[in-house]
This record gives structure tokens, C-alpha cells and sequence, in this order.
């Protein structure tokens, strides 16, 4: 039997070296590193002679650990050897001229600056893990906080997919006739759902989400202001119109933003849902603006009317002070709110979509 050499293919890390044997079926394998740096390789198997004996030796540039790890498959025998100091090596032998048999593993081969960029991502990965796990250890109430949220997102979820549901179907039924009885029909569950939107104040204030303070304050007390004060309290406006676009302008953005936050929760993310979230706001956020104010001008003269609300004055000045002044003044707070809520919601589109672009890359 003849004695011969096999293919060899390397690559290398700053750490380790690879080598790949092409040799099928190798058995009695005899791999070892000598004393003077050599790696001996023996074995039987088929090769690109066939059926035999195959064997070589290299001689590394730089000490190597004593170590040697194989696997045998039944394609070839994969080699792994850890360099005594994790340095770039300019060659892998010794000597300068390049063995017949050896070539360069191109399926796992990468040049010193890719190498280090692996490197890096393997530390950012490493450092990532630690982080998520310590903060993890560190709160334990993480788990019924989530479950917490979970349970408010999914309940605000059904309770606007009520309300758009039942307006979407009277619609069709009815047409425009359905705007008149909008607040008789779901005004209950928009009560119920705006109550519960208080919690979006709280929440922010016991550090259970991010959302700052201020935005979250503007949304939920903008929004009670017209269900409470100008519809609830006013019979008159109830069967307005109005009342249809301002609830379908609401629900309409909130059977988005509740699913998915409750997929935030479990932390999944639907790539669709996600830009429906962080984009629907820009057409809607106005619009539900101009509703609202439509709302409080079409409310002004009955506050002036019925005096409901109107703050008593001395004699000397006149009667009372209509609440219609106070409202007048909120229009203004009105398009302030939605210049902070738009700058708001544009940083946090900004934001979400630039470090998904950053993830993907
Ligand atoms: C009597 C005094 C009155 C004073 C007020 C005067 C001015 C009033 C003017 C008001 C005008 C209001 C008009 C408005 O009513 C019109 C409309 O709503 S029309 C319909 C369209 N509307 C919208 O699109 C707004 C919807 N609302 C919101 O988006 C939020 O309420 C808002 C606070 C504006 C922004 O939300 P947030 O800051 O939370 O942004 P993110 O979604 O990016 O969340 C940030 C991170 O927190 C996590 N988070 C937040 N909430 C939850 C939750 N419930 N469960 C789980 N996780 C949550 C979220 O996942 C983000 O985390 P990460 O950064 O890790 O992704």
C-alpha cells in the first residue's frame, strides 16, 4: 500500500487554526502535535488516490496549544487547533513556500479585518446576553409586569375593536344615519375603554413602559376632556356627527397599538403591525384633531346657553363666566398637544424604524 498525502484546506481566526482533511470514511486516525510545533497526521480512508493510507506534517508559524481537537464525518476530517497567543498569522507554516497539498478553506476563510469584525459582533452578542440576563435576574416581578400589561392591552383591544366593529357594520347598514346614534350605541364601552386609558398615565410613572409622562398625560386627558365634558355632559352634542369621526379616528389607531404592544410583551414583533403602529398616526393625529375641535366650536354656544359649567362672577362684573371662555382657551392647548404628541410620535417612529434598519444590517 502506497503512502499518500491528502488534500488539506485551512483557514484561521485570531485565536484558532482549521483544517479541513479531505478524506472520507478515515479511520485509525493518528493526529498529534510533536514537540517542535509539528502537526502529524495519519490515517486510513478514501481519498483522491482511493482506498489508502494517507499522512503529512506541518510545521506552524507560531506555538500552538498542545491540544488537538478532530471529527471524523464521512466526508472529511475537520481539525482544530488553538494558538498559544491569539495573534493575525501572516502564513501557516513555517516554512515560506506554501505546501503542494495545502490551500485555503475559502467556505470558512476571512481576512484579518473580517475576523475582527466576527469578533466583535460574537462580543456584542456576549455582552447583549449578559445584559438582558442580569436584568432579567435583577426583577423578579418582570414576569407579572408583562402579564400585567398583556391583560390591560388585550382588554383595550377588544374594547375598541368593539367599538369599531359595531360603527363599520351600522355604517354599512345604515349609511350616514348611522352618525347620529353613534354615542347611544358605543358610548358605554368608550367610557369604559377611556377610563381604563388612565392607567397609560400611571403606568409611565411606576416604570412598567418607557412612554414619557407628559405625551401620555396629553393623550389621555385630551381625549376625557371631549368624551367627558363635551359629549357626556351635553345631550345636545350626543347625536351630532361629529361624534362618529372622533370615535372612529380613536378606535381606529387602537386596534393596532394594542396588539402591538401585547406582541411587544411576549417580545415578538409583526413587521406589518409594527409600521402600521409607528405610521397610521400621521393621516390620524390631525384628523382626530380637527374632529375634537369641531367638537368644542360646535359646543360653544350651548355651554353659553345652558351655563353649564359657567363660573359664578361678582355682581359688578355680569352673571357668570361661560365655560365656553375655558374651552375657547383649550382650543389653543388643543393644536399645542398635537404639535408635543406629533414631535413625539415622529421621534419614536424615527427611532424604532432606524434601529430595525441597524438590526437587519
Ligand atoms: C385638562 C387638561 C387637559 C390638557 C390637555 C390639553 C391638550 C390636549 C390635546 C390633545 C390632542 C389629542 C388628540 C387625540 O385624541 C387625537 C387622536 O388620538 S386621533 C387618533 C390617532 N392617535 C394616535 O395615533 C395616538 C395614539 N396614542 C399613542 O400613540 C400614545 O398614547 C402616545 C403617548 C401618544 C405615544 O405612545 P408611546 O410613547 O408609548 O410610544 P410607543 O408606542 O413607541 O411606546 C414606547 C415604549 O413603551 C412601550 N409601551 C408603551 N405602552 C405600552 C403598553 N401599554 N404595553 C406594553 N408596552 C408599552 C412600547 O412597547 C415601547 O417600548 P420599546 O421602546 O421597547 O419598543
Amino acid at each position: 500500500m502506497q503512502i499518500l498525502t491528502p488534500h488539506v484546506y485551512w483557514a484561521q481566526r485570531h485565536g484558532d487554526i482549521y483544517l479541513r482533511v479531505e478524506l472520507s470514511d478515515a479511520k485509525d486516525l493518528d493526529i498529534s502535535l510533536q514537540e517542535n510545533n509539528t502537526l502529524q497526521f495519519r490515517a486510513q480512508g478514501h481519498g483522491a488516490k482511493g482506498d489508502n493510507e494517507y499522512e503529512f506534517s506541518l510545521e506552524f508559524l507560531e506555538p500552538v496549544r498542545p491540544e488537538v481537537n478532530h471529527r471524523s464525518t464521512q466526508r472529511q476530517v475537520d481539525i482544530k487547533i488553538r494558538k498559544q497567543e491569539e495573534r493575525w498569522w501572516d502564513r501557516l507554516t513555517l516554512q515560506e513556500k506554501k505546501p503542494l497539498f495545502l490551500a485555503p478553506d475559502f467556505d470558512r476563510w476571512l481576512d484579518e479585518s473580517d475576523a475582527e469584525m466576527e469578533l466583535q459582533a460574537k462580543e456584542e452578542e456576549k455582552i447583549n446576553r449578559i445584559s438582558v440576563e442580569s436584568r432579567v435576574r435583577k426583577d423578579p416581578y418582570l414576569g407579572v409586569k408583562k402579564g400585567y400589561l398583556f391583560m390591560y392591552n388585550l382588554v383595550q383591544f377588544l374594547g375598541f375593536s368593539w367599538i369599531f366593529v359595531n360603527m363599520t357594520v351600522r355604517l354599512f347598514i345604515l349609511g350616514q344615519d348611522s352618525f347620529y346614534d353613534t354615542f347611544h350605541t358605543t358610548a358605554d364601552m368608550m367610557y369604559f375603554c377611556q377610563m381604563m386609558a388612565v392607567l397609560e398615565v400611571i403606568n409611565p410613572l411606576l416604570g412598567l413602559v418607557k412612554t414619557p409622562f407628559f405625551p401620555a398625560m396629553i393623550q389621555v386627558a385630551g381625549r376625557n376632556v371631549i368624551l367627558f365634558v363635551i359629549f357626556g355632559a351635553l345631550e345636545e352634542m350626543q347625536n351630532k356627527p361629529v361624534v362618529f369621526f372622533v370615535f372612529y379616528l380613536w378606535s381606529t389607531i387602537e386596534i393596532f397599538r394594542y396588539p402591538f404592544y401585547m406582541l411587544a410583551c411576549i417580545g415578538t414583533d409583526w413587521k406589518l403591525l409594527t409600521w402600521l403602529r409607528y405610521s397610521l398616526w400621521i393621516p390620524l393625529y390631525p384628523l382626530g384633531v380637527v374632529a375634537e375641535a369641531v367638537a368644542v366650536i360646535q359646543s360653544l354656544p350651548i355651554f353659553d346657553e345652558t351655563r353649564l359649567f359657567s363660573f359664578p362672577l361678582p355682581k359688578v362684573l355680569g352673571h357668570s363666566l361661560s365655560f365656553s371662555y375655558t374651552l375657547q382657551l383649550y382650543l389653543v392647548f388643543m393644536f399645542l398637544g398635537l404639535f408635543i404628541n406629533f414631535r413625539h410620535l415622529y421621534k419614536q417612529r424615527r427611532r424604532r424604524f432606524r434601529s430595525r434598519k441597524r438590526k437587519i444590517h
